[in-house]
């Protein structure tokens, strides 16, 4: 799936603390290959660390879920349709204010804005309308611990800070890319 090179990230030059966060590509942004690369690459640009990466198509009733806070909003129908309409891909990404960049490199929600105030954005570049913004960023430690927990059940937040956190900075542990799950799978 990844065209980049095979790439062994290490954190031996790190010396603050990283801070987690989810981002996740939609399905607007998956379904072009050239799109999805270009965002791939854009997160390794950025001096994002891949803890975690996974492909998996939501069904109705997970973004339904995910998204229950714009319940009863004019756009939550297009919503819930348009992110389960297809393959997404969710990233744990770790590195030093991780929420805060991640959701800079994103850019306002508004495609139109995006275009106006923050034109190297990604959605600027990339986002087709206000609904298919081609990404999502967590906006808080809460909410990113909260839907990585959502997307990666398997991964506990609290243990890599704990134990992995720490290794990772001082250069003991390498993600690899190429072993990262990447399988297209149901939501679980
Ligand atoms: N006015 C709108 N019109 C159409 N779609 C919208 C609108 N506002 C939000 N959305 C959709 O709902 C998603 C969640 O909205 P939210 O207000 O939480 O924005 P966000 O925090 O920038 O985006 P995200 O949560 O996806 O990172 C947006 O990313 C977008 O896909």
């Amino acid at each position: 799936m990844f065209t980049t090179k095979k790439r062994l990230l290490t954190a031996r030059s790190m010396a603050k603390v990283l801070q987690l966060t989810l981002a996740v590509i939609k399905p607007d942004a998956v379904a072009h290959p050239l799109m999805l690369e270009a965002l791939h690459q854009r997160i390794l640009d950025n001096s994002f660390v891949i803890v975690r990466c996974k492909d998996l198509v939501w069904r109705r009733q997970d973004s339904e879920r995910f998204y229950a806070e714009h319940s009863g909003r004019f756009f939550y129908q297009r919503l819930v349709e348009f992110m389960s309409s297809g393959p997404m891909r969710a990233y744990v990404l770790a590195r030093e204010d991780a929420i805060r960049h991640w959701r800079d490199l994103m850019g306002p929600t508004k495609v139109f804005r995006a275009r106006h105030t923050s034109p190297a954005s990604i959605r600027a570049q990339f986002g087709l309308t206000d609904t298919r913004n081609t990404t999502h960023g967590s906006d808080s430690v809460e909410s990113a611990e909260r839907e990585i927990r959502f997307f990666f059940p398997e991964f506990c937040v609290e243990d890599w800070m704990k134990k992995e956190e720490p290794l990772f900075r001082a250069g003991q542990i390498q993600y690899d890319l190429q072993k990262l799950t990447h399988t297209l799978a149901p939501h679980s």
